[in-house]
């Protein structure tokens, strides 16, 4: 199939590299002229591994495509739309960020639409180049009731360490992994810490059950099975550093409203409680300001 994956940070270059050895053409879409032509002259590299990309655009000239993943996060979905919706109106595109402040854009799509979370740890490295840290999957589940032609191809005909998974409901599906971000990444960004840290210190354990905890109850999802898919995604992500200390560290705006903002105004809402998640709110924003 030709595959367009948009973002050429940790997750973009991360699928561009699996996608071209399942045999797919893609074309990369980033947002600098500098880092398109730094991967055109020499490829992308995974696991010190060099990999070439078929074709590599500026993020405001999209082609239509069998199919495009969204590899950026919320922040700059927008900016990203307005384009693929003007350039590649027909393509079918599956959302692959964190956070759940996207379902009303991919809503009001009128192309194919699927909304997908990414279970892998993967580090940045360099302008082209990535670490796969944490062997998980991509799940995925359509938006609305258009082709599902183009991605069904791609379950069944995966690689090992990078395998997608098809779900019913995709509000459950972001449902789950926000509870994962949200206990996952403020924790570790304001301890500093690798993701596995949160199982191995017993206090860092003890805080990360109480704020999965108060995310069960402001979304009504039972913990005992959150918990269990929290701290096996915690396992398998175990050496990698959350996207949000990677933020913190890099002086970048975090994701921080899309996941814990997101809940803090759910609960408020719903009149739930969430002194938990207001704490880390405010904890993690502090931080952006230093
Ligand atoms: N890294 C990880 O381990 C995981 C990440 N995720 C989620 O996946 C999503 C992507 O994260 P990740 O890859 O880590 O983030 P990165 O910051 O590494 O990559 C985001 C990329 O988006 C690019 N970008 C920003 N604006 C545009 C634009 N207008 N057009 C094209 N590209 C643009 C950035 O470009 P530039 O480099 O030029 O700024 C950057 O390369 C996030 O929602 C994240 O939370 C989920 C699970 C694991
Ligand atoms: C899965 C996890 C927690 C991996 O670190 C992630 O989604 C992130 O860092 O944003």
């Amino acid at each position: 199939m030709n595959i367009g994956v948009v973002g050429g940070g940790a997750v973009g270059l991360l699928t561009a590299s699996y996608l071209i050895e399942m045999g797919h053409k893609v074309t990369l879409y980033v947002r600098s002229e500098t880092q398109a032509v730094h991967i055109r002259e020499f490829g992308g590299s995974r696991d010190r591994k060099q990999f070439y990309v078929d074709e590599v655009r500026v993020s405001t000239n999209f082609k239509d495509e069998d199919f495009m993943m969204l590899c950026v996060k919320t922040i700059a979905l927008e900016e990203v739309l307005s384009s693929i919706i003007e350039q590649a109106p027909n393509t079918p595109l599956l959302f692959l960020c964190n956070g759940m402040a996207h379902i009303r854009m991919m809503e009001e799509l009128t192309q194919p639409v699927y909304a997908g979370v990414v279970e892998h740890g993967v580090l940045r490295t360099g302008i082209g180049s990535v670490v796969h840290r944490g062997v998980g999957r991509i799940r995925f589940a359509p938006v609305n009731e258009l082709d599902q032609r183009f991605i069904q191809q791609l379950v069944g005909n995966e690689m090992k360490c990078f395998k997608f998974e098809q779900s019913e409901d995709y509000r459950s599906l972001l449902t789950e992994k926000l509870i994962v971000n949200a206990t996952v990444n403020p924790l570790t960004a304001l301890f500093k810490v690798k993701n596995g840290q949160l199982l191995n210190s017993p206090h860092l354990h003890q805080l990360a059950r109480m704020v999965c905890e108060e995310c069960c109850g402001i979304l009504g999802v039972s913990m005992d099975s959150m918990w269990t898919y929290v701290q096996s995604v915690i396992r398998q992500t175990a050496n990698n550093e959350s996207s949000m200390l990677k933020d913190i560290r890099h002086e970048r705006k975090t994701e921080l409203d899309a996941i814990t903002g997101y809940l803090c105004a759910e609960a408020a809402a719903k009149g739930f409680p969430s002194p938990i998640n207001t704490f880390l709110y405010n904890a993690i924003k502090e931080l952006e300001l230093n």
